[in-house]
């Protein structure tokens, strides 16, 4: 992820999620785990009905806060679909395995494997358990500890690879209560829930028994009737015309784009991306003080998902600090404002109208 931002343009960044892949079981401390972590121990690792094992919070968790951050114990290559990239990944995951100390390789082999024979097993557990490294190169990782987290359509946590760290870090994008399961998304967002139920089944071999999955008729069908929306918004904001043809409609949309993922409880990378969204298509236009508020909200999205110093992290701060410099500043130059005319003493309401442009003539 850092990963879930796209330009408005089409010129810059990415779409999609890292969070494409299956899963394992078995009750490991993570102080038994070679993961390399100085964090203090947030969760347990304990088996959970109809899920095997699962990932479960041991205190409350603030929003923001890093849970895990581990390096991979297995890396896998992008593309391994074909019988001859089947045999090299095979002896890929073989060669690894054997330069492995012995405890790590036999936890290895405690992961879950939704292969049966002739999948060698070891293939099995990959391919079970790999989480994506980079959204650039469908490179995986396989992880003794962030494998074991079980998938939600509204999910508590994210996972992004941390080029800087090497090492995968999962964070928390809602408060999470103690004892609460911590879950990441395994799918791309927007899918209905017949779409997230059949992928799941097909691609990851379960049936998914997340609280999205399982609420009453009626509001799924509400839920998918907002999934639909979010989908046909996010194909209109990506559109850079209208940013420049429409810069008003565009925020607008935005900001209907927020509600709907606070309603469908979906943080993490796509609020992220809403507000990058907000700052380009106010950039644009030449709106230096609203850009500086959504630059604000962009970089406190990215520290959520992502934590400081990562590549998105550093440019959002960036932005905050010097807004004009982006790539798209007065390319529309719609609205001229300066950078110092954001208004002061207003309440949250105020703010918000002035902020999404709902008054008239500002
Ligand atoms: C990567 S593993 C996650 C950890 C795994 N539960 C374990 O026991 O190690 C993925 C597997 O966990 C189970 N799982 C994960 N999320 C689930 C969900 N929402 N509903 C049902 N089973 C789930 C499925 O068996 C899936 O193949």
């Amino acid at each position: 992820m850092g990963e879930m931002q796209r330009s408005i343009t089409g010129s810059d960044q990415t779409r999609g999620t890292q969070s494409s892949h299956n899963t394992p079981p078995v009750s490991l401390s993570p102080s038994q785990l070679d993961a390399p972590t100085n964090l203090p121990q947030l969760y347990h690792i304990r088996s959970l009905q109809g899920k095997g094992q699962a990932m479960i919070a041991a205190c409350n968790i603030p929003k923001g806060t890093r849970i895990l951050c581990e390096s991979p114990t297995i890396t896998l290559p992008g593309n391994s679909h074909d019988s001859a990239s089947a045999l090299l990944l095979a002896q890929l995951i073989t060669t690894q395995l054997s330069n492995l100390p012995a405890i790590t390789n036999k936890h290895f082999h405690t992961l879950h494997n939704n292969y049966p024979p002739p999948t060698p097993a070891a293939v099995g557990i990959c391919k079970t358990n790999a989480l994506p490294l980079s959204h650039e190169s469908l490179s995986a990782g396989v992880f003794l500890t962030a494998s074991r987290i079980n998938h939600s359509c509204a999910p508590n946590a994210q996972n992004i690879w941390n080029a800087s760290l090497g090492k995968i870090t999962i964070h928390a994008v809602r408060d999470i209560d103690a004892d609460s399961e911590i879950t990441i998304s395994y799918l791309e967002p927007f899918l209905p829930r017949p779409e997230r139920r059949a992928k799941l089944a097909s691609a990851f071999g379960f049936d998914c028994v997340c609280k999205r999955c399982a609420v009453p008729p009626a509001q799924i069908k509400q839920s998918d009737a907002r999934v639909e929306r979010l989908v046909k918004l996010d194909g209109e904001i990506s559109d850079g015309h209208r940013a420049v043809r429409d810069p008003l409609g565009c925020l607008w949309k935005i900001k209907e784009m927020l509600g709907l993922l606070e309603k469908e409880r979906l943080g993490g990378s796509m609020v992220l991306r809403a507000y990058y969204d907000a700052f380009q298509v106010v950039i644009a236009n030449g709106k230096e003080a609203r850009a500086k508020v959504f630059a604000e909200r962009w970089y406190a999205s990215v520290i959520v998902v992502e934590g400081e110093g990562t590549k998105d992290a550093v440019r959002a701060k960036r932005m905050v600090e010097r807004p004009a410099v982006h790539v798209l500043f007065g390319m529309g130059m719609r609205w001229k404002q300066g950078a110092g005319k954001i208004p002061r003493g207003l309440g949250e309401e105020e703010f918000g109208k002035w902020l999404w442009r709902e008054k008239v003539g500002v």
